[in-house]
């Protein structure tokens, strides 16, 4: 008889391989939602003073991720590891304490996905952290005004994997078949793990980073993601076990700094015509 423990990993690799997301119970969210909007409600010329703010309003929109839309999102992003752009300071807020508790729901997860599919199980758990600093990787509060026409364009993301909670409907992710579903509403303690362009690459495309998109909301949305990263100086290349490499190897750093410059450029994450991402695949000559 499988033992509970196996049965759950059975299950977080079927929905990691088929379905490309799956849902998990954690502690609550909290009262991470008051914070959230008070920090939208503050008056733009407080949001301009931060570096981690950005939306229409303060002039810094969310990328067009297919080349063409307009985004509705706006995010106060933050992170422990390098998000001083400008020397301003990142936010107003204290997130710490929920930066800490969704590094320890991102460590179970790591350590749950190396179990599922047959690496040592702190692989992933050791790369997706520092000793000093904690988690890498940024976390995102963000809010979607009612009535536009898109929320966020369709996407991959370009990290290891994301672990997503949103308070209304309106968060879109595509099945290995193509079709769009609606990410379900979990409640305060529940969660949606995707998997990210890292997490292709290194399993050799075995996995497929997800598609997402955020589409039409009737109603004032929010949402809490939380981007896991790997340390900037790890090289992301397919393991051994996943058979003959079919993406060339890069380093965390080198990808995150090519799929942004892209987007400043205007070069789109996403293909609309083949409805593909192009940022999990993108071929590199070298790793750094
Ligand atoms: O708000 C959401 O639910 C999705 C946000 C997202 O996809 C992103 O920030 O990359
Ligand atoms: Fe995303």
């Amino acid at each position: 008889m499988l033992c509970a423990r196996k049965l759950c990993l059975a299950s977080l690799r079927r929905g990691l391989v088929e379905d490309g997301f799956v849902c998990v119970r954690s502690e609550s969210i909290g009262d991470a939602y008051s914070v959230l909007k008070a920090a939208h409600a503050l008056p733009l010329a407080v949001k301009e003073r931060f570096s981690g703010y950005g939306g229409s309003d303060a002039g810094k929109p969310e990328p067009a991720y297919d080349g063409g839309s307009t985004a509705s999102a706006r995010s106060w992003d933050f992170s422990r590891h390098a998000l001083a752009l400008g020397g301003k300071p990142a936010t107003p807020l204290d997130l710490d304490d929920l930066f800490d508790r969704q590094d320890a729901l991102g460590e179970s997860i790591a350590v749950g996905i190396a179990e599922a599919f047959g690496l040592p199980p702190r692989y992933l758990a050791d790369l997706i952290r520092s000793s000093e600093r904690g988690g890498f990787g940024i976390m995102r509060l963000m809010a979607y005004p009612a009535g536009a026409d898109v929320g966020i364009a369709p996407h991959t993301d370009f990290e290891c994997f994301t672990v997503m909670h949103q308070d209304a409907p309106g968060l879109e992710l595509m099945r290995r078949d193509g079709t769009w579903v609606s990410a379900p509403l979990l409640g305060d303690d529940g969660f949606i793990v995707i998997v990210g362009d890292v997490l292709e690459r290194l399993t050799n495309g075995h996995l497929k980073a997800t598609p997402h998109r955020v589409v039409e909301c009737d109603r004032d949305r929010h949402s809490i993601i939380r981007f896991h990263a790997l340390r900037p100086d790890a090289i992301v290349a397919p393991l051994p076990h996943f058979g003959e490499p079919v993406y060339t190897p890069v380093s965390m750093a080198k990808h995150m700094r090519t799929t942004l410059t892209n987007l400043k450029l205007g070069k789109p994450a996403w293909d609309p015509v083949s409805n593909a991402s192009l940022t999990a695949t993108y071929v590199y000559d070298s790793p750094r």
